[in-house]
């Protein structure tokens, strides 16, 4: 190989590595999550999901898999990415702050039994600790997607909330996690509702 090609070569071998860690370390906490998607939904409610960059793409593939569908035909499923209408983020930026910008919208749209989504591989960005703040204010349940040793937001998080944290101190490698636990979960969810799997 050349060096460029030994490059490309070492990220997929770091990749399988952290892959391999959180296959160790995630599958409870993640059937979990699974349970508390599944019953919210089955209760009639919603699943609001929020992040930054790269975080905010996994939260509008997470929803449109909700909305639309995973690999199989089946019903709609309640679910909005709070990273999509550009006039809600740029008027509350704009006016109270970025740190604002899904926190307003899940006071606006959240309600008790609904499910906050929320994804930093810091752990630490304001904008979705605040939505946190809010969604417990909603009397919501909270699944958090974070990495490193989860931050500031592993430790805002209560009883009933799940926290799905990469141990793994590089940004690219824990959102290559975040996307595995996307599907794992949009799978759970449809097995759950088509199959009748039980945890
Ligand atoms: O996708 C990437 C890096 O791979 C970036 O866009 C990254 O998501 C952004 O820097 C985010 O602002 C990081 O925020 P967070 O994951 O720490 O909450
Ligand atoms: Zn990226």
């Amino acid at each position: 190989m050349n060096p460029l090609q030994e490059r490309i070569h070492a990220h997929f071998e770091e990749s399988i590595k952290v892959k391999q860690l959180a296959q160790q370390v995630l599958p409870d906490a993640t059937a979990e999550a699974a349970l508390l998607l599944f019953n919210a939904l089955a209760n009639d409610g919603k699943i609001l999901i929020c992040g930054n960059g790269g975080s905010a793409a996994d939260a509008q593939h997470f929803a449109a898999e909700m909305t639309g569908r995973f690999e199989r035909e089946r019903m709609e499923l309640a679910a909005i990415a709070l990273t999509t209408d550009t006039s809600a983020l740029t008027a509350i930026g704009n006016d109270y702050g970025f740190e604002h910008v899904f926190s307003k919208q899940v006071r606006a749209l959240g309600r008790s039994g609904d499910v906050l989504v929320g994804i930093s591989t810091s752990g630490n960005s304001a904008n979705v600790i605040e939505a946190i703040k809010a969604a417990h204010e909603r009397d919501m349940n909270v699944i958090a997607f974070t990495g490193r040793d989860g931050g500031k937001i592993a430790a805002m998080l209560r009883d009933g909330d799940v926290l799905l944290n990469v141990p793994y101190p590089r940004t690219a490698r824990i959102q290559e996690v975040h996307i595995v636990l996307v599907h794992a979960l949009c799978d759970a969810i449809d097995a759950m509702l088509m199959d009748g799997l039980s945890a």
